[in-house]
């Protein structure tokens, strides 16, 4: 078999806290990765993506559940004993050592031969882009020098799972793009399993192969970035990776199609391959799908009307806030090219096709974006 990391039915309650950090009463966190694979886990502060880090790298026991790695379960195994390494957001470098010693620091601890880890120092500084550095002292490097050197540090020992903590959170804008391109190219050069905890979304999708999307110790959705944002499940999903709009109201069931009434509003879509049951949905206007115009059409389902409160040029296209006339916040986008944005104050409508409306199940405690 070739997943490289399997959790199954991981649960964890930290001394004195109200509620479960990872799995809910009776059911854990259960997710395989594949060898090779860049998994991210994202979702919201507190949601338990660090549990689940510091449980498979060995920081932190389950109450509950496994840990298998290359068909090892290391489960009962200290955190030195598994093929592991975390790379922390604070780097966790010795400031005072030079780069050469930190970077050969786990494969001294190994009991490898000098000779040895100065080649592999050598090796791995190459890949991160820090040929010939490991003369220089940590205090002496960038914020980006440091972040590379704690990334060749975590893959001087070859671990079969690398664990990334929020890596690039301490850099700056343009400097964690940059090394979001490096950490897939190193992906693909050292055919290291990447598990990496973010709450940024962006970045999730520019890196990851597939993403666990997680909700108060739960994971509610595992996709490629592309069929999260095509199908996500439900509205944290669809709220969380930020897909559009979405819409509550009474949703009722004709054939393989699915119609939701609100005030003044009716939206009708495909039923979704993974509906069973009569679980509580809601719909979702996705903000790329829109197709605005500034001329009146006749009343019809899945159309709405509304006044522009403000347009935001993001770069690649414009963001619109748009009120409608029953007072829903709703937000579109549209390219630069294709479209030349009214000023807010100005009337338009908006309009889906019923294959571009989502309908989604309805699990967050939030209030409708309306
Ligand atoms: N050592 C601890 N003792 C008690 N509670 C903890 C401990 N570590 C985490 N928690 C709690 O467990 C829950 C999950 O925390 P965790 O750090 O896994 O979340 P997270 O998704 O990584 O959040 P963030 O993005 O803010 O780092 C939170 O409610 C947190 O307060």
């Amino acid at each position: 078999m070739s997943s490289a990391l399997q959790c199954t039915d991981l649960a964890k309650r930290y001394p004195g806290q109200l509620g479960p950090a990872l799995g809910d009463e009776g059911r854990g966190v259960s997710f395989e990765v594949e060898r090779g694979e860049l998994f991210a886990l994202l979702g919201p502060s507190g949601c338990g993506k660090t549990t689940i880090l510091r449980i498979i790298g060995g920081f932190v026991e389950p109450d509950r559940g496994s840990i298998t790695i290359d068909g090892q379960d290391v489960t009962r195994r200290a955190p030195y004993e598994r093929p592991t390494n975390t790379v922390f957001q604070s780097y966790a470098l010795f400031p005072h050592m030079r780069l050469g010693t930190n970077v050969e620091f786990g494969l001294k601890m190994a009991g490898r031969g000098r000779k040895e880890r100065e080649q592999r120092a050598r090796e791995v500084l190459n890949l991160v882009g820090l040929p010939g550095m490991e003369k220089r002292r940590i205090a002496e490097l960038s914020g980006g020098q440091q972040q590379r050197a704690a990334l060749a540090r975590a893959l001087a020992t070859r671990p079969s799972v690398l664990l990334l903590d929020e890596p690039l959170g301490a850099l700056d804008l343009k400097l964690r793009r940059q090394m979001q391109d490096e950490l897939v190219a190193l992906k693909q050069e050292t055919a290291t399993t990447f598990i990496h905890v973010t709450h940024d979304q962006e970045e999730a999708c520019a890196i990851a192969d597939r993403i666990a999307i997680m909700d108060r110790g739960r994971i509610v959705q595992i996709d490629t970035p592309q069929d999260l944002y095509r199908s996500p499940r439900t509205t944290h999903v669809a709220r969380f990776i930020n897909v559009g709009t979405v819409v509550e109201g009474q949703v009722k069931r004709s054939g393989n199609r699915l119609r939701l009434e609100a005030p003044h509003l009716t939206l009708e879509g495909p039923a979704p391959s993974w509906l069973a049951g009569s679980p509580r949905m809601a719909a979702v206007l996705p903000r790329a799908r829109a197709t605005i115009s500034e001329q009146e059409a006749p009343a019809a389902a899945n159309q709405l009307a509304g006044v522009i409160q403000r347009c935001v040029f993001t770069g690649s296209q414009f963001d619109i806030h748009v009120l409608t006339d029953h007072g829903l916040n709703i937000q579109v986008s549209a390219g630069p090219h294709a479209f030349a944005p009214p000023p807010a104050g100005a009337r338009i409508f908006m309009s889906w096709l019923p294959e571009d409306v989502i309908f989604v199940e309805d699990d967050d405690q939030e209030p409708s974006s309306n």
